[in-house]
């Protein structure tokens, strides 16, 4: 039996996958799949995959199915860099307005709401479309993108519209880390294949610590062939902004959000966070 791995396609994700040994991997029949954030967060839940990065907040939708790995998060201390808001007017006019959502994230949208709602007490219209920053903005007052298409979006149009960097914002008003990303394994898989699972854990972890070891500097390399910017705005990107980790700090953060979220009705139950301890080093 083929092990199915989500990998993220965004590049916010890439310290964790970049220094895989993906001949080794083939050779376990353990494959990898990439996609967006909502694809990866419908493939678990649905069964197409095994184990994946999947946003925090499907975990939460869904963690009596799953396991959650440690170790490993895409977090942000403070500023993410790729999870905006932008908006047409500043933020403290944005009550009862119509703001449109990127359909391939599922933590920052929530995160969104419970920001709007929580901390501005504020009734909002959302509705959710392709992340297209003109048409989002065609009949809507901001829009919220995540990913590389925040990081261009941002580039372009920081002078012409208001920004807000999620992250950030959370940071403000709770003072903790935000985690929009974890990686869960499906149970019913663990319990079949815990050396296989572990070995996975293995190689996202050594990719993990190697791409810091190195500066990040092989693939920002790549990065900048794809995406242009300049060596020190993804270092700092990779280094300043994201954070790779789930500690307790992180974990922190995660349990506020998720209590957040559950007293705006967002999800049903607070999901129980304890990591897999017998995957600890
Ligand atoms: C930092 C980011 O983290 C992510 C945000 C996610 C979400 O909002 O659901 C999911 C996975 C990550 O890609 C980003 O996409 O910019």
């Amino acid at each position: 039996m083929t092990i199915s791995v989500g990998h993220n396609q965004y590049t916010n994700a890439l310290p964790l996958f970049f220094y895989i040994d993906y001949d080794k991997m083939r050779e376990l029949n353990i494959s990898f799949v990439t996609r967006l954030p909502a694809e990866l967060n419908r493939g678990l839940a649905d069964g197409k995959l095994d184990i994946s990065l999947i946003s925090s907040f499907s975990y939460a939708l869904n963690a009596e199915k799953y396991e959650l790995l440690p170790g490993l998060s895409v977090s942000a201390q403070k500023a993410v860099g790729s999870i905006y808001l932008f908006s047409k007017v500043p933020i403290n006019d944005l009550n009862n307005k119509n703001i449109a959502l990127t359909n391939r994230s599922a933590t920052s949208v929530a995160l969104l709401k419970v920001l709007l709602k929580e901390f501005y007490n504020y009734d909002v219209n959302y509705d959710v479309m392709d992340p297209n920053v003109d048409e989002m903005l065609n009949n809507h007052d901001a829009c919220l993108i995540i990913g590389d298409e925040a990081i261009l979006t941002f580039r372009e149009k920081k002078l012409k519209l208001y920004s807000y960097d999620l992250g950030r914002m959370w940071s403000i008003f709770t003072g903790l880390p935000m985690t929009f990303a974890i990686f869960a394994v499906r149970k019913e898989i663990y319990l079949q294949k815990q050396v296989e699972i572990r070995l996975i854990w293995d190689e996202l972890i050594k990719s993990k610590e190697l791409s810091r070891e190195k500066k990040f500097r092989p693939m920002i390399h790549k990065i900048k062939e794809k995406y242009g910017g300049d060596y020190s705005f993804w270092l700092d990107y990779f280094n300043s902004c994201l954070n790779y980790e789930l500690n307790e700090e992180q974990m922190a953060g995660l349990q506020y959000y998720y209590e957040l979220a559950y007293k705006h009705s967002l999800i049903e139950r607070v999901p129980n966070l304890s990591p897999l301890s017998m995957l600890e080093k």
